[in-house]
């Protein structure tokens, strides 16, 4: 019955003390193509979720905790949360999101919630670099964390490690920080099974937005010209930008669209 309620949407929770409760009502799925990612990047995390979940009998021969690690980084705004929230739904999974910069997430409260984390629902790691503050971060980086009872290295990595059901565990970890994780040697610990960067747009991603916006006749070619004029500037971009922006242009006609392309930077 419950499940029946739920069909077609993805039931988000947050940390309310120990406990995962239920965040807002349950969202209409947002379909995974709207997150337009670099070629084949969704396409290799897709795989590799599905292939994980539809083999369970491979962990249990061998002895081995059913879970899986991955790890997106990159800049922000290029679609890590929209992408692993897409994701949940295309998998009928809900996701369990806790980001470790939140004040007062020590390593017990991390490993409980952990532990208590809805079946058939992703863990969305947010931040994990705030995990590794080291003896190398500016003083600026560290008096940002001074104060905080916060998630220590050894912790999370005994909290990923208790993760482990009968049901598949899905972690899911970000970060804009992939240089924080590299110093701490948080990838020779083996807790990430899949690491892919989601980055700033390519000439690719630029034209699938444009041509998810824009659907008259001329759009592929459109699409083409706006990219080449986007990728002119020799400018970074993120996806939450180009959408910005096209949401800006709701009305403007193509021509405007892509000659207006200065502004992207601007609004
Ligand atoms: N690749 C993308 N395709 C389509 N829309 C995107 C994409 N990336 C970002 N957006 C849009 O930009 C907004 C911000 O994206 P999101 O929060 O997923 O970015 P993020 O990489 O998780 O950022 P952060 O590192 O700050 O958490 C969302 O409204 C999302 O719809």
């Amino acid at each position: 019955m419950a499940l029946k309620k739920h069909e077609g949407k993805t039931v988000m929770y947050t940390a309310m003390g120990s406990e995962w409760r239920p965040f807002g009502h349950p969202r209409k799925r947002r379909p995974i193509s709207s997150v337009v990612l670099d070629q084949g990047v969704s396409e290799r995390i897709l795989r590799d979720c599905k292939e994980f979940i539809s083999n369970p009998t491979w962990y249990m021969d061998r002895g081995i905790p059913y879970r899986r690690g991955y790890l997106l980084h990159g800049p922000p705004g290029c679609g890590k949360s929209s992408y692993i929230t897409a994701l949940a739904g295309e998998l009928e999974f809900g996701i369990c999101v806790l980001n470790l910069s939140e004040r007062g997430l020590t390593d017990d409260r991390l490993n409980h919630l952990l532990s208590m984390a809805p079946v058939q629902s992703i863990i969305l790691l947010e931040d994990i670099d705030a995990a590794f503050v080291s003896r190398e971060d500016t003083p600026v980086q560290k008096a940002a964390y001074e104060g905080l009872n916060r998630v220590t290295f050894s912790g999370l990595l005994n909290c990923l490690d208790g993760v482990a059901s009968t049901e598949a565990r899905i972690v899911f970890m970000t970060t804009n920080y992939l240089e924080r994780l590299i110093r701490s040697s948080f990838n020779k610990t083996r807790r990430v099974d899949l690491k892919e960067y989601i980055g700033w747009c390519s000439p690719y991603q630029i034209e699938q937005m444009y041509l998810r916006f824009y659907k008259n006749g001329n759009a592929r070619t459109e699409a083409l010209e706006f990219a080449k004029r986007v990728m002119s500037f020799n400018k970074n971009i993120s996806p939450a930008q180009i959408q910005g922006y096209f949401m800006f242009h709701k009305q403007a006609t193509p021509k405007d669209v892509i000659e207006n392309t200065k502004l992207l930077w601007e609004l």
